[in-house]
């Protein structure tokens, strides 16, 4: 199979969909890999590093993209790459398409076979979006005790107050795998840290983990009210797999934070929690400020830190990969259940069902969307 490598286009997306590790895995494999010339180049990879690992270094995304049997990236495409989907085109990527009308339709249109990092599933585990999860809850206390200094609008506290003075609040709204590290970070960095969550089970799993470094509190309007008027910074971490995050946060209780208290939405790539957040924003312009409050929605956010995430992304996708190169991908969807959840269109329908239902339209399961190709395995 010809796997293929775009450039990401999105502002500062500085990852990767490949190292020159994965690079040799393909070709052990017997596959053959076109990288577009300066892929690499933001994660520190140079075009002689994957020429050296046997990868094709072509000169244009259109190269890559016609001549590819699947489509590895990291972001979701962009419109102008739109013109490159095809019948029967794999693409391996996150897709977020529940809050990306637009191109979940494109995709349908043109009969792309879109799997999606985010829902691929083991266990009711997102395997493949946990690593960035990771990087992205520790960023967001990290980038929301920048903003919260008085030099970049913010109300001018330091989380860690100093003896004598009060440490400052955070609450983060989502206790899984964001929560949990943007928990770590912010008790690190010395502040008063509450997490809300929905699931009893997982606030008692992050007491036990936390202790009383943290305080819990069950998600329900009038907590999450009464914990986002005390908060200096407050972080949104929910999610509900492959669906449209859930607006918890009402342009009523942003009103009721201080001015200069800062909210960072890291849920934003499913739409965002926050109401008063009505955009997303990038790396290079990142904030807004609504009711006083300052608003980062950045929704690629390990973009930023892409030695880091490129190398634990592709950790966890490759092997996935590896087995749609190999076995093909209907094969590879058949026999493993974890991939089977990832796929989001196939043959032009919509084969998640939370996405289905989010953008409106007929649910269609993966088996009847490939029934022909299927029955032929
Ligand atoms: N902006 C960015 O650059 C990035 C964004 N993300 C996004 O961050 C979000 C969170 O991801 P993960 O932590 O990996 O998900 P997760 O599935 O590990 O955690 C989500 C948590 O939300 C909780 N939850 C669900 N409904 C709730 C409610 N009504 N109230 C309170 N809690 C509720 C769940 O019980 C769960 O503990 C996702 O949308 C993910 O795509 C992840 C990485 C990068
Ligand atoms: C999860 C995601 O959308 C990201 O890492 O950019």
């Amino acid at each position: 199979m010809f796997i293929g490598v775009p450039k990401e286009i999105k502002n500062n997306e500085n990852r990767v969909a490949l190292t020159p590790a994965g690079v040799v895995s393909f070709l052990t494999a017997g596959h053959s890999v076109l990288v577009e010339k300066d892929a690499g180049i933001g994660s520190g990879f140079t075009n002689d590093d994957y020429a050296k690992a046997g990868a094709e270094i072509v000169d244009s995304a259109e190269q890559v993209w016609t001549r590819a049997d699947m489509i590895m990236k990291v972001k979701e495409p962009l419109s102008s790459e739109y013109k490159y989907f095809r019948q029967g085109l794999i693409l391996f990527t996150y897709l977020h398409l529940a809050a990306e009308p637009e191109l979940a339709e494109a995709l349908k249109d043109k009969g792309v076979i879109a799997v999606a990092y985010e829902t691929v599933s083991v266990n009711r585990t997102l395997p493949l979006l946990t690593p960035m999860s990771e990087v992205a809850g520790r960023m967001a206390a990290q980038i929301g005790a920048q903003f919260l200094q008085k030099n970049n609008g913010g109300l001018g506290i330091l989380l860690a107050g100093v003896p004598g003075v009060n440490r400052g609040k955070v609450t983060i709204v989502g206790g899984g795998i964001v929560g949990t590290n943007a928990a770590k970070m912010a008790i690190g960095l010395g502040a008063d840290v509450t997490i809300i969550d929905l699931s009893a089970d997982r606030l008692r799993q992050l007491d036990d983990i936390f202790g009383n470094q943290i305080k819990t509190l069950m998600s329900n309007p009038f907590n999450i009210a009464e914990a986002v008027a005390e908060a200096d910074l407050l972080i949104g971490a929910v999610l509900i797999p492959g669906a449209k995050a859930p607006k918890l946060i009402s342009e009523e209780m942003v009103k009721s934070m201080k001015p200069g208290s800062v909210i960072v939405d890291v849920a934003i790539d499913q739409g965002g929690i926050v109401e008063t957040i009505d955009h997303v924003t990038t790396h290079d312009n990142p904030t807004f400020i609504k009711h006083g409050v300052v608003h980062y929605s950045v929704a690629n956010m390990p973009g930023a830190v892409p030695r880091t995430s490129t190398m634990a992304l592709t950790n966890v996708t490759v092997p996935y990969a590896l087995q749609i190169a190999n076995k093909g991908v209907f094969k590879a969807i058949s026999e493993n259940a974890a991939l089977y959840l990832g796929v989001n269109v196939a043959n032009g329908e919509i084969t998640y069902e939370a996405v289905a239902k989010d953008l409106g339209y007929n649910y269609v399961t993966v088996e009847k969307a490939l029934e022909k190709e299927l029955a032929t395995l």
